[in-house]
Parts: structure tokens; sequence; C-alpha cells
């Protein structure tokens, strides 16, 4: 079972629950079993199945719940807080973070087509984004042709390599290309190691002869996030042999069954710090617990787009932003700056199903990479325009003919596509203004968001006019809908 499907499982039993007039014992316990059936199926583990189920009966004791209090409510963050256990468990100490301006020396393990190199690329160009220094060194001698891989994607990610067609051990090398890197003042310096079919001794030996010659600050398990049960031994023997400081989980794309892997991670009591969502290099997204259990409930649409506000602009110009748009001062810029969050975020559809407001026409389902390259062009007119026209919330001159010619030209792109942008600004800049019209942005983000039922239900009748029916359902519906604006009001 794919994630989004395990995610609209677990919603669906606890709706089923919500519905029932009483919540008693049996009621409970059936919501409880048809969770653990959707966890089984998604390939978690049985006995954390077992362990979370039990958890999550302890905490709700029906009997001593006192009457009046919110049953559901509690259920409900029984089930998330446990979820989000699952995926923390036994995470071991602090967790590792860089530090600006000194030799950072980070190792890669895993098994052969893990995504290890993939991943040691964007692990770089994430951090290169950051302001590090990133460099990349190929231990990994095993594999005819690894060294050419990684010079490939360094060469893509704008990262110095180092590597060997002749030597071929690969601590030696190793070592050469660590103490080179940081002779060069590099920050950040990455090793990737060679993995093998499967777990075998002499790949354990190699890992550590390597990681006693460059003696890494931290050690990076990659595992393929789509390997099922398999996941945990595999995780266990990778700790077992070396100090795995950190996990990152790839191929956790839209089709990745990811339960297995996602249990695994306590065999490692070792946070995710990253997962990967596809083969591109900006198709990783940093890991947090609590977001990508909301995402997976279907929780996160609302808060995710306030979440990639925060993303690009600074906290404190946050209110002023959302008050603008409040007021109908949805600027060019404004939308120059989702679009490259959006970008940062990875497949589109995936993001697509976070973002309130965005048209199917621009994101169509299968085709990310279609999508990605619209985006792109749409900002290549944007790059066009100046920047006064980016700050300007009413477009009446940028869509006179002339303008409009003068565009095309200058990005090198077709009228019809200009206009297609101004179109797509048009009714987003209408979606927008319309979901948070009237909405009193409080000075200090961070702070409770009032909450008047009477303007939220104004707010949610506006908002289901103008969103696109197809969001409107993915969402989830008005009632939908409605959940998740008062989330984005207890949020805040
Ligand atoms: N869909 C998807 N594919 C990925 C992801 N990460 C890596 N891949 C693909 O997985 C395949 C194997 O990736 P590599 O980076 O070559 O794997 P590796 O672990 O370095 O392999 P060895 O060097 O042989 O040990 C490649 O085709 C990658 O493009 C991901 O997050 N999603």
């Amino acid at each position: 079972m794919v994630l989004a499907e395990l995610g609209s499982k677990i919603s669906r039993a606890l709706q089923q629950m919500s519905n029932a007039t009483l919540i008693d014992e049996a009621v409970l316990n059936a919501c409880l079993k048809e969770i653990g059936n959707a966890l089984m199926q998604a390939d978690v583990k049985v006995d954390l199945v077992i362990g979370l189920r039990g958890n999550i009966k302890k905490r709700v004791n029906m009997e001593e719940m006192a009457a009046g209090l919110n049953k559901r409510k509690i259920i409900e963050k029984a089930v998330f807080d446990e979820l989000c256990g699952l995926l923390d468990a036994g995470t071991e100490g602090a967790k590792f973070s860089l530090k600006k301006g000194k030799p950072n020396v980070v190792m890669f393990v895993g098994l052969q087509g893990s995504g290890k190199t993939t991943t040691c690329t964007k692990y770089a160009y994430h951090y290169k984004k950051e302001g590090y220094k990133p460099a990349l060194v190929c231990a990994d001698t095993f594999r005819a042709g690894a060294f050419d891989q990684l010079k490939q994607n360094a060469t893509k990610a704008g990262c110095p390599f180092y590597g060997s067609y002749t030597v071929t051990d690969p601590a030696t090398i190793a070592k050469q290309g660590v103490d080179r890197f940081k002779e060069d003042g590099r920050d950040l310096v990455i090793v990737d190691t060679s993995g093998r079919h499967k777990q075998e001794a002499a790949l354990f030996e190699e890992m550590r002869e390597v990681s006693e010659a460059v003696r890494p600050d931290l050690i990076i398990f990659v595992m393929d996030g789509s390997i099922g049960q398999a996941a945990y031994d595999q995780a266990k023997a990778f700790k077992d042999m070396v100090e795995v400081g950190a996990v990152i989980l790839t191929k956790l794309d839209g089709h990745a069954k990811g339960g297995g892997a996602l249990s695994a991670v306590s065999a490692t009591k070792s946070p995710v710090i990253f997962i990967g969502t596809g083969e591109h290099i900006d198709e990783f997204e940093e890991f947090e617990t609590k977001r990508f259990v909301s995402r997976l409930l279907g929780k996160g649409d609302w808060e995710s787009f306030i979440n990639k506000i925060s993303d690009v602009i600074p906290e404190d110009k946050q209110p002023e932003l959302l008050e603008n748009i409040a007021k109908g001062q949805f600027s060019m810029r404004i939308l120059y700056d989702q679009f490259q969050n959006i970008l940062k975020m990875g497949p589109m559809s995936q993001v697509m199903s976070m973002i309130p407001g965005f048209s199917n026409a621009i994101f169509p389902k299968g085709h990310d990479k279609d999508s990605q390259s619209k985006i792109k062009r749409y900002m290549t007119i944007m790059d066009s325009m100046t920047a006064k026209e980016l700050d300007e919330t009413n477009i009446k001159e940028l869509s006179k003919p002339a303008r409009l010619e003068r565009l095309a030209r200058g990005s090198g792109r077709h009228k019809l596509e200009v206009e297609g942008l101004l179109e797509e600004y048009r009714r987003l800049s209408k979606v927008f203004s319309s979901a948070l019209k009237g909405m009193k942005i409080p000075k200090n983000m961070k702070g409770d968001m009032p909450v008047n039922p009477r303007k939220m239900q104004e707010q949610l009748q506006q908002m289901s006019k103008v969103l696109p029916s197809s969001v409107l359902k993915q969402i989830g519906g008005v009632n939908a809908l409605q959940g998740l604006m008062k989330t984005m009001g207890e949020k805040r």
C-alpha cells in the first residue's frame, strides 16, 4: 500500500469512529483494528503495530475518561502522537548539526542501488543552497562507473569532486580526498562509499576501514524506502557495524510503499533527516516527523501553505505578507516566491495536494516533469519583468499587447504563454485574497490566530466558491476545508 493510501485509510478509520453516536470501547477497538491493518498492509513491522495499538489504548482509557471530554479529539491526538512516536522511535541523543566554517566530514553508507550516490549529491546541493561549501569524494572502487556517476552528479550540483580510476583501496582514496578538500577550505566533505547487493562481510569491513581513515563527524545510512519488511533487518545490520548517526530514506515517491522503511528507523535509533522523493537533484525534502504525519493524514494543506510562506519569507515579514494578501495585494513577486518554493519541494502532484488553489491545468497528475518545466518557463517570463511590475498588484499594464509582446521577446517564450501566466496569476490572486480576506493576522505569527466562527464560516463560503471543484474534492469537501481552516487557526 502506498503512503498516500495508508494516510487515507487511517483518516477514514478515524472518521468512521467520529461518526459513531457514542464512542465506546468497541468503537475504539474497531478503529484501532483498521488502523493496525492499514499499517501492516503498508509493511510496518507487526510488533511495532501491536505496540502502537497498545500505547493508544493505554492513553485512551475509556472507563476512566470523564463524561463530557471530547473523546474523538483525545483519540485522534493519541493516534497522531503514536504515529510520530513510531517514526521517532528510540532516536538517541541530539540530532547532529553541521558547523559552519568547520570541516564537516559526512560519510554515506548503504546497499548498492539504494540511491547513495544520488543522495550524496542532493545533500551537497541542499547545503550549498544554505551557504556551505560542499565537496564530494568517491570512495566506491567496487562498481565500475561509480566515479563517473559521481563526477556527473557533482557537476550538476556545481561541487568539486575527488576520485581515482587507478587506486583500488577505498580507504586511501577517501583519506586523500578528505585531506585535499580540508586543505582547500571546504566545510562539508561528503564521502560516498560503495555498496554491495546484500549485506556481506566485505562491504562492512570496507565501510569500517573508510570510516577509520576519514573519521567522519556523521555517518548517514541511505535506505531504499520501497523495500518493505526487509528494511528493518538491513537497517539493524548497518547500525551494528558502524556508528550510524542519521538516516535518509530514498524513493519515497508517490508510489512507494514506504511503511517498512519508516518502521525500520527504530532499528537504527537515529533520526531520519531527509527523504528522497524522485531522481532529480531537488526532489529531496527535509524530514520533520509531525509535518510528515500531518500530511500523511491529509491535514497538511493549509498548514503547509503557511509553512511554505515561512520558507521563503523572513519570519518578521510573514504577518505583513499575509496581511497584504488579505488586503488583495497579491503581487507577481509573491507568486514568483511561491513558484520558487514549489520547485524546491519536489514532485508537483505531491505539492499540489498541499496548496489550496493551484489548478490541475498547471499541475496535471502524472506529469511532474512537464509541470516543473512549465513553472520554470513562467519564472523565466517573470525574470523579464521590472521590479515595479513584480511588486504591482494590478496587472493592467502588464496585460497590454505591447508589454505582452516585449515580455515574450525578452524571455524567449511565446506570447500565449505570457498570457497563460497572467491568467494563472489572476486566478490565484482571487483564491488567496478570498481565503485570507478580513482575517486578522497577528503581528507575532507564533501567537494564536484568533478564530471567529462567523468570520470563518464566511471565509469558508468564499473559499468553496473560488476553489476549483477538483481542488475542493481533493481537500475532502467543504467539511474538510472547515477542519483545515480551524487547524490553520489553531496552529498559529
Ligand atoms: N524514484 C527515485 N529514484 C531514486 C531516488 N534516489 C535515487 N534514485 C534512483 O535510484 C537508482 C540508484 O541510485 P544510485 O544513486 O546510483 O545508487 P547507489 O546506492 O549509489 O548505488 P551504488 O553506487 O551501486 O552503490 C538511480 O536510478 C537513481 O536515479 C529517489 O528518491 N526516488
